[in-house]
């Protein structure tokens, strides 16, 4: 199995979905890489949004047109790998910490594309399950969640603290409810299929595509 170029191969044809004219959420990660250079390629017209400044920069060095989310209210289209994909169309992501903003672009999208290597479908969702949290209060916070490890990483670009929630994910939508409902918590990486208008994956020389959810 080469990893990398089940990655491009996902990428290159997600960015085939691409129209002249479109709005387009970039998303983040080692996936994502291949998709910037595929749509640079295409010359098209298109304005795009990106979930992390480590997109931001790489689109722009590539000659896209990257511009803040604070001007557009929706978006086309939204491309983005993800560490892990159930059956369902549940995903996990945020393995990059971006996740907060990696949902709000893909909500904001007509059409949410998952793009991913042949590692990433699971037969069910496991921990850990990425996590932003409030610096305010955080003790309690991590003490509502356990078993959660805070990441020695940096911030999110939001100022956000990462960490990880480690216990068991055997009902998505209750965890998902769980962590949204816990004070304190700013954002998590579980994303429901209702997000997910198709799945692209990349296996050996082809490319799997699933449709999640058709177009609303
Ligand atoms: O959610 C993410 C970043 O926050 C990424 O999309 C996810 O971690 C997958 O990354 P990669 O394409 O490198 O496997």
């Amino acid at each position: 199995m080469d990893v990398e170029q089940e990655k491009r191969l996902a990428a290159e044809a997600a960015a085939e979905l691409v129209e002249d004219g479109m709005t387009v959420g970039l998303g983040t990660g080692s996936t994502v890489r291949y998709l910037l250079p595929a749509l640079a390629r295409r010359r098209l017209r298109i304005i795009c949004v990106a979930t992390s400044p480590r997109t931001m920069r790489a689109a722009s060095e590539l000659g896209l047109d990257v511009r803040p989310f604070d001007i557009l209210d929706h978006l086309d289209i939204t491309i983005d790998g993800a560490d892990q994909i159930a059956p369902d169309g549940w995903l996990v992501k945020g393995g990059g910490g971006a996740h907060t903003r990696e949902k709000i672009v893909a909500a904001a999208a007509s059409r949410f594309i998952v793009i991913a290597d042949s590692r990433k479908p699971v037969d069910a969702l496991h921990g850990p399950v990425p996590l932003e949290l409030l610096e305010f209060g955080l003790p309690a916070t991590l003490r509502r969640l356990e078993p959660v490890a805070v990441r020695t990483a940096p911030r999110s670009p939001d100022g956000g603290i990462l960490a990880d929630y480690h216990g068991a994910v055997e009902d998505p939508a209750t965890l998902a409810e769980r962590l949204s409902a816990t004070p304190g918590v700013v954002g998590h990486g579980l994303f429901p299929p209702r997000l997910v208008a198709s799945v692209l994956v990349g296996r050996g020389d082809s490319v799997e595509r699933r449709t999640v959810r058709d177009r609303p």
